[in-house]
This record gives C-alpha cells, structure tokens and sequence, in this order.
C-alpha cells in the first residue's frame, strides 16, 4: 500500500457515516406556485366581488394553474436537475410576474394587488438569484409595469387614475432596490453561518481524529466506550475490548527511523480497519498502541477476533521498509462485566496486554470475565 493511501482517513465506527444529500428534486409545488395560486384567489375576491370579468378571472386562473402544473412536473419528473439553477427560479418568477402584469394591464382593478404579489414573488427571488439577475428582472418588471402605465395613458387619456398609476410605479421602483439589498444582507447573513457551521464540523471531526491514521483518537475512544457500556447496562449484551500494542515498537523506530515507524502505524491501522465490522470501533489509544471495542461480542469471540488480527499483521509485507520485514502484535482482552468502571475494563486488559508481553510477546493474553 502507498503511504498516501495510508494516511487517508480510515472509518472507525458506526456513528460518523456522512449522507450524501441527493440532487435537489423537489416533490412538492414550490413557493413561487403557491404565491401564484394565492394570486389566482385573490383574483377571485376580485371577480366575487365585481371588480373584474368571469372571463378575465378564469383566464388568469388558468394560466396560474399551467404555471403550477408544468412547474410541478418539472420537479416531480427530476428534470430541474439538468440545469446548472435546479430551483428554477427564474423561469417560475417571470412566468408568474408576466401574469400578474398582464391581468393588470387588462384589468385595472387588480393593480392594487400587482405590488405586494409582486414584493412577496421577488423574496423567494432574493435567495436563489444571483445580483445580476435579480437587477435584471427588476428592471425589465419595472419596465413593462411602466410601458404598461404610458400605454392605458396612451388609450384612456392622462387623468388623475394615469398619476396615481404612476405614484404606484414610484412606490414600486423604490421598495423593490431596497427589498434586494435587504435580501442580500440576509442572503450574506445566510452564506456566513453556513461557512461557520462548515468550519465547526471540520474542527469537530478533527478533534476526534488521530492526525498520522485518521483513526478515532483516545478521546473519541473513551466516549464510545462510555456509550458502548450505556448500551450494555441496557439491553444486557455484552461487549469486549482488545489492548493491541505493535511489539519492539520502539527499536523499530530506532532502527528504521521515525517515518519508517509511521508508516507501520498507517498501515496496521488500515488493516485493521478492513478486518473488524462496520459496528466495532477501532481507534489509536496512543504512541503504538491500539484499541477496538467488539460489540455484542463475548471474551471467547473477542478473543478469536484478535488472534486473527495478530496473524494478518503478522503477514503485512515491510520488506521495504523494516530489516526484519514484518512485525508483530501483543494483545490483551477483557469482557466488560456490568456495573464496571470504563476505566477498570481498560485496566484489566491492559494487565492482559502486560501478561502478553511478559510471556514473549506476539500472542493474545485475555482476563476471565469472574
Ligand atoms: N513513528 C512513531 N513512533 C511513535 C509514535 N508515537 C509513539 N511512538 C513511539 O512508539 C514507541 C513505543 O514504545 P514502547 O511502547 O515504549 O515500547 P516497545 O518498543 O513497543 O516495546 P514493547 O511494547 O514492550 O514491545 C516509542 O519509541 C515512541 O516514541 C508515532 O506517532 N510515530
């Protein structure tokens, strides 16, 4: 195995599996087709009312229910993920202000609605769009409001309804800037805490990572420890640790050099990860030292456990790297006995680990559980 390889991050446990978040492929009517229908109601009170026409009321409708329908089935069918803006918040915005502005221009009395279905239909803008766009769309909305003023002018003569038309359109062309700079704010806001969310993921994970294996550290050991005997005192299972020590690690390190001992580190961790499953945790307890925790698993299981990871480390090939070619484990386990401290299961199978070494090294020494 190559160094590299050796330093990336080795998984050490069941509890940190990252989700993959899928492409965004919304299921629901979005939020630009909700205000769109909120419109086509209101055009309704309007209609109930007598404001406006049958004809010009079930128009609208069904141009806002197009809007939804096609929308909706862009999502639904995942089509919105082969553009590079997946939220299509674009097309649905222009979509619903040209509605909005032609029922408008059409019928008068709608117009008090135009500016705050306007406002709200730019809000879901503001957090999507790119400033670019969002001033574009501002523009062009502003300007047809405008031809669409001059043109009624144009038609119907320039009285006091043409000046107050254009007090809206003053209004409008005043609040809508001051919407998107607010938005943005909010938008810088949003993009700040995500980056500090980010950085405080990155620490935590470092914080619990030992650097040269990418194993779980000593720290993150003793929690899963603390969870693993929450667990046990619980639903009566067992569990069991192994103390693994690489033998004459020291002389090794001596002898070899301090990156020739790194790399044994690496690639002990490696193996090891690949041997034990995805619901033991295996973790650098400190300098060559080493530990997992079994779970559900008894003294007579761990103890099987270890002497195959003893034999597998026995065959990692160092010819490049040490004299001696291969190394070997001492390694000592106990079963945790319920009610014990943490601290006393690690001392029993460190006084196993002792009795291993003590005994020649390379072996598996273990502690009865009475
Ligand atoms: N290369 C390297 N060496 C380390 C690291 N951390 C600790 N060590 C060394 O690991 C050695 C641990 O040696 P000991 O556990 O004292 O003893 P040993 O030589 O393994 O002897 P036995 O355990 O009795 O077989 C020390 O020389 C430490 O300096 C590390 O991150 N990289």
């Amino acid at each position: 195995m190559l160094l590299d390889e050796a330093h990336e991050p080795v998984r050490s446990g069941n509890l940190d599996r990252r989700k993959i978040p899928p492409p965004a492929r919304v299921q629901q009517i979005s939020p630009v087709g909700l205000i769109s229908l909120l419109y086509a109601f209101s055009l309704f009170i309007f209609y109930h009312q007598g404001f406006i026409s049958g004809t010009s009321f079930i128009g609208a409708a069904a141009a806002v229910l197009c809007l939804v329908i096609v929308f909706y089935g862009l999502f639904r069918l995942g089509l919105n993920t082969r553009v590079p803006e997946s939220s299509l918040m674009l097309p649905q915005l222009l979509a619903a202000l040209l509605i909005m502005l032609t029922v408008a221009y059409l019928e008068r009395a709608t117009q008090i609605a135009l500016v705050p279905f306007m406002l709200i239909a730019f809000s879901f803008g503001i957090f999507r769009l790119s400033t670019p766009s969002l001033i574009l769309l501002s523009a062009g909305c502003l300007g047809m409001y405008l031809a669409m003023i001059l043109m009624r002018g144009h038609n119907d003569g320039y009285f006091l309804s043409f000046r107050a038309d254009l007090m809206q359109w003053c209004v409008l062309a005043l609040t809508l800037p001051a919407m998107i700079l607010l938005g943005k704010q909010i938008q810088n806001l949003r993009q700040l805490l995500k980056a500090t969310r980010y950085q405080l993921e990155h620490y935590e994970e470092k914080s619990i990572r030992d650097e040269l294996t990418g194993l779980y550290n000593r720290r993150r050991l003793q929690a899963e420890l603390e969870q693993a005997r929450v667990q046990a005192d619980e639903k009566d299972v067992p569990f069991s640790i192994c103390l693994i020590d690489i033998d004459h690690f020291k002389q090794i390190n001596d002898s070899n050099g301090h990156l020739s001992g790194d790399r044994i580190l690496c690639d002990f961790a490696h193996l090891a990860r690949e041997c034990i499953r995805d619901s033991d945790t295996f973790g650098r307890y400190g300098g060559d030292e080493f530990l997992q925790i079994l779970s559900h698993t008894d003294l007579k299981g761990a103890v099987i456990h270890a002497e195959r990871l003893r034999v597998y480390a026995h065959f990692l090939d160092f010819q490049k790297v040490l004299a001696q070619k291969h190394i070997s484990l001492s390694i000592g386990v106990a079963q945790y006995r319920e009610g014990e401290k943490i601290a006393d299961l690690i001392a029993r199978a460190d006084s196993a680990l002792y009795r291993a070494k003590q005994l020649g090294r390379n072996r598996v020494e273990w502690i009865d559980l009475q």
